[in-house]
């Protein structure tokens, strides 16, 4: 993943979707990285071009180990967008992320469409306890407080039902660098927001957990009553991290709200740099079929890469009325009916990235029977099984 200078540090980031759409940008929460975006992200793709990062101290990014303030994370995300060029996003944070994105929009009011805030608070006593955490996970890492910590970001009973979402947030927690951990702690117990959460103009949508032990409904409530245009849903059965326990409707609700707030005119893209067609090209089939196919063409078919990638990728992909998992469902059905068993194949992966569930793929091609036929049908669910195997059950 690419890393970029952003106010006097190095951040890694991810950055995704069609060129022309709104920029949405992700904060992960203390202990995390931008891979804790990975169950709610792919709702937003090709509607929505999504920037994550990983907060300073977490992920790939530079630890730095002295004082830093949350104001400071603030600066981080606008240097990032700066760094990129990129005017306004709508901000979306959780936990500490949402401590982030509240001081991003205070401070920088023009640069942020809107704003949403997921398991979060203004304030967060106390920081003598703050400070206790920070020097536990100085002495014994972040593998001491680990299970204490899963136990507040998911609800009773989630690891044993949902074992695959949780194993790589567990892991991302105890991969977190000691120093980078506490001194985010630190910030935490020194920040008081709620003197400036009037200077929040963005449309603002606070999302809370019913059953969060860190940061109760109640301290979304707070938020609320101190930013002008914020509303509030409450997500029953969530815990801390919300974002991963309940992705489908943290991310309906977001979605809902962003559309709300889209602040462009959607039309269809036209002519599109083919720059533009690559970068989404790869984002949907990967890079490294992209490349392959991009070398392997030569002189003669050059051209006719060329043109797919501007036209298929650029100006069809890239235009961000329909969001990608709707196109993948429509090319997965048109595929099946025209008997495409290699381009079929091709899409298969990354329908399941653009977020159709195996699920929703055995309902689609359910359908493709009653209006493709039977033996189209067919012949769709043994492509499938060909190319993902154990991974269906
Ligand atoms: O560590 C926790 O469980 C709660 C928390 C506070 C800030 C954050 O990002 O997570």
């Amino acid at each position: 993943m690419p890393q970029i200078e952003a106010n006097g540090t190095t951040l890694n980031y991810e950055l995704s979707g069609p060129s022309g759409a709104p920029v949405v940008v992700f904060s992960n929460s203390l202990g995390t990285s931008l891979a804790m975006w990975d169950p709610l992200v792919p709702h937003l793709r090709g509607r929505y071009r999504v920037l994550r990062y990983d907060t300073r101290g977490h992920g790939a990014s530079r630890v730095r180990d002295e004082r830093a303030e949350v104001e400071d994370l603030a600066e981080d995300l606008i240097g990032l967008l700066d760094a990129l060029d990129i005017p306004r996003a709508h901000v979306v944070g959780l936990s500490l992320g949402g401590m982030t994105g509240q001081a991003a929009a205070s401070r920088h009011p023009d640069r942020v469409i809107s704003l949403t805030l997921m398991a979060t608070a203004a304030f967060m006593p106390s920081e003598a306890s703050w400070n206790e955490r920070a020097e536990t996970v100085r002495a014994k890492g972040t593998a001491a407080i680990v299970e204490a910590t899963m136990g507040r970001w998911f609800t009773p009973g989630f690891p044993d039902t949902a074992p695959d979402a949780v194993a790589p947030v567990r892991e991302q927690f105890v991969d977190t660098d000691a120093a980078g951990y506490a001194v985010c702690c630190n910030a935490i117990g020194r920040m008081d927001l709620r003197p400036v959460l009037n200077r929040i103009i963005a449309p603002t949508l606070v999302i809370a957990g019913r059953d969060d032990p860190a940061t109760p409904p109640a301290m979304a409530e707070e938020i609320c009553a101190g930013i002008p245009q914020a509303e509030l849903v409450v997500l029953p059965k969530a815990a801390h991290l919300l974002a991963v326990e309940q992705p489908a409707a943290a991310a309906a609700h977001l979605l809902g709200f962003l559309d709300r707030h889209r602040e462009t005119v959607d039309a269809a893209t036209g002519a599109v740099p083919f720059a533009s067609g690559l970068a989404n090209r790869k984002s949907v089939l990967g890079d490294a079929h992209v490349e392959r196919s991009l070398k392997a063409a030569g002189d003669f078919a050059g051209p006719w890469q060329d043109f797919i990638t501007r036209t298929a990728w650029g100006e069809v992909w890239g235009d961000p009325r329909i969001p990608w998992k709707t196109r993948s469902f429509v090319t997965l059905a048109m595929m099946v009916a025209l008997g495409r068993e290699e381009e079929f194949k091709l899409h298969i992966r990354p329908a399941l990235r653009n977020g159709v569930t195996p699920s929703e793929l055995q309902a689609l091609l359910i359908q493709t029977a009653i209006y493709a036929g039977v033996p189209a049908a067919n012949g769709a669910f043994r492509w499938a099984r060909e190319v993902l195997g154990e991974e269906l059950a």
